[in-house]
C-alpha cells in the first residue's frame, strides 16, 4: 500500500530532498510552499501525514506561524499525523508544538533515518487509532442492536414472570449465575438481560459456546497467549476473560468442559487471576460469570464428568428455566409475536392463527422450545397460502425414536425427495435432538458423535 505524504516548506531544496528520501521509500509525495495551499490540499485529498515547516517567512524563527496550522489542519483532519520541522528548535517550541496538536518534531537539517522513522510510526499510530474508532463504533452498534433485542423478550406466563423477578433482583448483585434448562429455552437471552441490568452493563457482555471450544484451545480461548507461546502462535491474542474485563462472561454449555481444563477454569474463578499461554504475567479478572447448561450437573457430577468445587463456584445463585410446554400461556402470545416480527421483515401482510392452529401449538411438545417455535413462524411466512393458518400448516410432528430411524427409512426418505448426503445429515440431527428433547449430550452420543464434533455440524448446516 502506497501511503501519501504531504511536505509543506517554503524552501524548495528541502521539497527536493525529501521528495528523494521518501519516495525511494515508496512514499507518494505532495508538496506544497504556502499555509494556503496546503489547507486547500488537506481540504481535496485523503493524505496519511504532513510533514510541516514551521516558519513560511524567511525572516521569522518563532515557529509561530506553525503553531497557528496545526490548529487550521486540525479542524479539516483531526486525526492526521503532523510531523514539525525547523531549523530554529528550542524545547520550548517542541513541547508548544507536541501540546498544541502536533504528533512529532524534528530538527534540520534531519537524520534521514530518523525522519523515516517518524514517518512510518506515526502512520501506523494513526492506521491503529482509525481501526480502534471502527471497532468502538461497531461495538456500540452491536451492544444497541443486542439490547433493542432484549426488549423483545416476551413472557406473560407466571412460570416466567416469577423467573424475571428473580433475575432482576440478583442482576444487580456481583454474585455468578447458572441458568438451567433445556435447549432454546431463553437463556442467552436472559444472561444478556442480566448482564444489562447490572452495574457491568457499560462494559461487554462476552459469550462463549463452551461445547464448541477444542480441549487444546481451551486455554488459548480463555486466557489468550503471547507471541510464540506455540507453533501457530503468529501474534498476541486477547482471550475471552481479558475482553469481559470489568463485564460479564457468558459460559454456555458449561456443562461441556473438559475434565482437564475444569481445574484451569476453577483458579481463575478462585483467585481471579489467570496467565495468558506461554506468559508467566499474572492478569486480574474482574469479571461476573454467568453460565448456563441443558445437562444435569449433579448427575454429571456423580459420574464424574464434572468438578463438584467448580459447581459450587459457578452455582452461587441457579435459576431453573422452564421448558415452554410447562409455560402454555406463553405458546400463543409468542407465536403471534414472533408472526409479526416476520411478517415485518420480510414485508408480508400479517397471518394469523386458527383456532385449531392455537389448539395444535397448545397440545405440541416443543422438544425446541421457543427457537423451534421461532422456527416453525419464520417457516409459515413462506409456505402459509393462506393468511389465517390452518393446523395442518403447522406442521408439528412429535419425533420418532431413534429405533425408528432405520438406515432403510433414510433411504426411503432420501428416495423420496432426492435428499442430498448433508440433508439426510441435517434431518438426523434434528431428529435425534428432538427425540432427546433437546438434549445435546445425548443426541451426539446416540450417533456416536463428540460435542465438539456435533457443534460442527450444527455451525455447517447453521441449525
Ligand atoms: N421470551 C422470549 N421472547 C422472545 N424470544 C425468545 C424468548 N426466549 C427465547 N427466545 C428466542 O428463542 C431462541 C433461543 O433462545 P436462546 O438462544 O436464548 O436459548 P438458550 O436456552 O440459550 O438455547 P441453547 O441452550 O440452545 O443455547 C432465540 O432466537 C431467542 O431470541
Amino acid at each position: 500500500m502506497t501511503f501519501k505524504v504531504l511536505v509543506a516548506d517554503d524552501d524548495l531544496n528541502i521539497i527536493i530532498s525529501l521528495k528523494f528520501l521518501l519516495e525511494a521509500e515508496q512514499y507518494q509525495l505532495t508538496s506544497v510552499t504556502t499555509p494556503e495551499a496546503l489547507l486547500d490540499q488537506l481540504k481535496k485529498q485523503q493524505l496519511d501525514c504532513v510533514l510541516l515547516d514551521m516558519n513560511f517567512q524567511r525572516d521569522t524563527t518563532s515557529g509561530k506561524e506553525g503553531l497557528a496550522l496545526i490548529h487550521a489542519i486540525r479542524t479539516i483532519d483531526p486525526l492526521i499525523p503532523i510531523i514539525m520541522m525547523t531549523g530554529w528548535a528550542t524545547v520550548d517550541l517542541a513541547v508548544q508544538a507536541l501540546t498544541t496538536g502536533a504528533n512529532d518534531f524534528l530538527q534540520k537539517p534531519w537524520d534521514d533515518d530518523r525522519l523515516l522513522n517518524a514517518v512510518a510510526t506515526q502512520i501506523q499510530l494513526s492506521r491503529t487509532q482509525l481501526q480502534l474508532q471502527k471497532v468502538t463504533q461497531e461495538n456500540k452498534i452491536l451492544k444497541h442492536q443486542l439490547s433493542a433485542n432484549n426488549t423483545d423478550f416476551s413472557s406473560q406466563s407466571k412460570a416466567m414472570q416469577q423467573c424475571l423477578a428473580e433475575l432482576n433482583q440478583l442482576a444487580q448483585s456481583d454474585m455468578n449465575i447458572l441458568l438451567t434448562g433445556e435447549n432454546g429455552t431463553g437463556k442467552s437471552m436472559l444472561a444478556e438481560l442480566i448482564h444489562q441490568q447490572s452495574a457491568r452493563s457499560a462494559a461487554s457482555l462476552v459469550s462463549v459456546n463452551m461445547g464448541a471450544i477444542s480441549e487444546s484451545l481451551f486455554e488459548s480461548e480463555m486466557f489468550g497467549h503471547v507471541k510464540g507461546a506455540f507453533t501457530d502462535a503468529k501474534e498476541q491474542r486477547i482471550g475471552r476473560f481479558e475482553m469481559a474485563q470489568g463485564g460479564s462472561l457468558f459460559l454456555d454449555e458449561i456443562a461441556n468442559i473438559p475434565l482437564s481444563q475444569q481445574a484451569k477454569l476453577l483458579r481463575v474463578l478462585e483467585a481471579q487471576q489467570f496467565e495468558k499461554v506461554g506468559s508467566s504475567k499474572t492478569q486480574f479478572a474482574d469479571v461476573r460469570i454467568i453460565s448456563a447448561t441443558n445437562a444435569n450437573l449433579q448427575h454429571a457430577i456423580q459420574e464424574g464428568h464434572f468438578r463438584q468445587d467448580l459447581f459450587y463456584r459457578l452455582n452461587t445463585v441457579a435459576i431453573h428455566i422452564p421448558a415452554l410446554r410447562e409455560r402454555q400461556e406463553d405458546i400463543i402470545a409468542l407465536a403471534e409475536g414472533f408472526l409479526a416480527q416476520f411478517c415485518a421483515k420480510y414485508q408480508k401482510p400479517l397471518l394469523t392463527l386458527s383456532i385449531e392452529a392455537k389448539h395444535q401449538l397448545l397440545h405440541y411438545s416443543w422438544p425446541g422450545n421457543i427457537r423451534e417455535l421461532r422456527h416453525c413462524m419464520e417457516r409459515l411466512i413462506f409456505t402459509c397460502q393462506h393468511h389465517n393458518i390452518s393446523a395442518d400448516q403447522l406442521q408439528l410432528q412429535e419425533a420418532t425414536s431413534p429405533s425408528q430411524i432405520t438406515e432403510s427409512t433414510l433411504a426411503n426418505q432420501a428416495a423420496d425427495k432426492l435428499m442430498t448426503l448433508d440433508e439426510i445429515e441435517k434431518s438426523t440431527l434434528s431428529t435425534r435432538l428432538a427425540y432427546f428433547k433437546g438434549n445435546v449430550g445425548q443426541a451426539a452420543k446416540s450417533l456416536g458423535l463428540s460435542r465438539s464434533g456435533w457443534y460442527r455440524r450444527v455451525d455447517k448446516f447453521e441449525l
